[in-house]
């Protein structure tokens, strides 16, 4: 078992982000994680990092307790995370962002310049590697987003919306890239609300209402689930719909 979050909790004030969370994640699987606006799914990216402290509960990656450890240390172990909104450091090269990636989060003896074009090379930013991030189209933000999350050669990679504003050919382009991470051994988590893109990569999937999961298993089952056609994408059962 690669993680394992057991009766993860987090509130802030009155608002349940985390509620009673028990899940894994296994070495090598692809897991989608879906539920509606403020159900708490980015919480549990940033509980699962340490951008966030759980209020209680356990965290485990690669069977260590990291339940207090700090981003970095998450990151050195394995953990890889892209944010639903890119946030490069806008005048450094595409280049200079990734060895900044590499130098935050990358165990020495994978650190590497050779290391780096080969992400930019399977990212498809080879040509872009010396220009300034600020100045990238959406696509190529979003690609940079993912290079710098592997540039940390995550063995987990949690990606948060990835998909979200991309033309459906750009998207397809994603899903491929996505799919090759997990081919080559990656263990995938990815929260995304384009869910067609979403259930051609993934094998489990994980549904969230206000900070509890209120659903998991084989995708297409999971999507039928009454409960999740309710509450996730606002269809009464008695319409009776087929999903995915
Ligand atoms: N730092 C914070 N301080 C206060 N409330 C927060 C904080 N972070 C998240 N929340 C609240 O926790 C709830 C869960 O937010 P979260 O961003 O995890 O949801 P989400 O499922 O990722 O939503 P979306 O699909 O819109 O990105 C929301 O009600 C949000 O407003």
């Amino acid at each position: 078992m690669l993680l394992q979050l057991t009766g993860v909790n987090k509130r802030f004030g009155a608002v349940v982000a985390a509620d009673d969370v028990t899940m894994h994640v296994e070495k090598g699987e692809a897991l989608g994680i879906i539920g509606a606006n403020g159900a708490g799914k980015s919480s549990l990216f940033n509980l699962c990092t340490g951008v966030l402290k759980a209020d209680s509960g356990e965290i485990k990656f690669h069977g260590h307790d990291v339940t207090r450890a700090s981003v970095r240390e998450r990151c050195r172990e394995g953990m890889g995370r892209s944010f639903q909104i890119p946030k490069p450091f806008e005048s450094l090269t595409v280049f200079e962002n990734l060895l900044t990636a590499a130098e935050f989060g990358c165990k020495d003896d994978r650190r590497s310049i050779g290391e780096t074009a080969r992400i930019l090379e399977i990212t498809g930013l080879a040509d872009k590697a010396n220009t300034e991030a600020g100045k990238l189209t959406l696509l190529n933000r979003k690609r940079l987003e993912l290079a710098r999350a592997l540039a940390t050669t995550p063995d987990l990679l949690l990606l948060d919306e990835i998909a979200g504003g991309l033309t459906e050919g750009e998207c397809h382009e994603l899903v491929e890239l996505i799919k090759d991470l997990n081919a080559q051994g990656v263990t995938i988590v990815w929260i995304e609300h384009i869910v067609h893109a979403l259930l051609s990569v993934v094998s489990r999937l994980i549904v969230l209402e206000r900070g509890k999961i209120i659903a998991q298993g084989e995708p297409k089952a999971v999507m039928n689930d009454p409960e999740v056609k309710r509450s996730y994408l606002g269809i009464d059962d008695d319409m009776d719909e087929e999903v995915a």
